[in-house]
């Protein structure tokens, strides 16, 4: 593609149920490792941009994690789906457009079609990480089921058919996050660590 200037090494696709935690890991992830080595993602960056821009609406809130994105979510949803529709890797190469760091945390992967535009841009470096959370844990995150939108693919599209490299469980009584990231911190210092190799030489 013509806006790469480099290929990652790592690239790490994060999916879950809202308010599983999805984006409260990958920001730790981030903060394990890094701003140099390790960017995060948002499929839903490019849609909420272009879909706050026809709309009229305040981007800001709709990249937060407040009431306002929920009042908005399943018209957005149908919006995205659209575009998908025409071009299923759409929203992937506008996230990733240039993302330079050697490890690309993507946070919101929903559908089968996100899946497989990463398997096949980069087929070596994907690996795919699912977040959940029991539906108690997210009631008391904000969550409380929404026919429409919990019931349809944006949430549902990776609940099966996927073998996930890592399953983490965001939840109190779970084994801390940090321990449960080891082996995925463990492999993108690894890939960083290959990366400034390459790069240096
Ligand atoms: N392990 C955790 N400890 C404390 N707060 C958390 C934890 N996981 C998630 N949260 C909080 O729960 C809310 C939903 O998490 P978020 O990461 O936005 O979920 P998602 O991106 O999956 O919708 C946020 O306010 C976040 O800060
Ligand atoms: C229209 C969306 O992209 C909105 C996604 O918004 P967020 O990614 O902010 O959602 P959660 O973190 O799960 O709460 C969903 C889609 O189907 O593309």
């Amino acid at each position: 593609m013509g806006d790469r200037v480099s290929e990652p090494e790592l690239v790490l696709v994060f999916s879950g149920k809202r308010k599983s935690g999805k984006d409260y890991v990958t920001d730790l992830l981030l903060d394990r490792l890094g701003s140099d080595v390790c960017c995060v993602l948002r499929l839903s960056g490019p849609l909420k941009q272009q879909y706050a821009q026809e709309h009229g609406l305040d981007l800001a809130q709709l990249l937060g994690s407040g009431l306002y994105k929920e009042q908005y979510r399943s018209d957005m949803i149908h919006w995205g789906e659209t575009r998908r529709s025409q071009d299923p890797g759409f929203f992937c190469r506008l996230a990733t457009r240039g993302a330079q760091q050697p490890v690309w945390v993507v946070s919101d992967a929903r559908r089968l079609s996100d899946l497989q535009w990463f398997w096949s841009e980069f087929p070596r470096q994907t690996r795919c990480v699912r977040v959940q959370s029991s539906e108690q844990t997210r009631k008391q995150r904000g969550w409380s089921f929404t026919t429409g939108v919990d019931d349809a693919e944006s949430e549902c599209g990776l609940d099966s058919g996927v073998e996930f490299d890592w399953i983490i469980t965001n939840e109190a009584d779970a084994p801390s996050l940090d321990k449960q990231l080891q082996p995925i911190l463990k492999l993108a210092m690894e890939a960083a660590s290959s990366s400034s190799t390459s790069r240096s030489s």
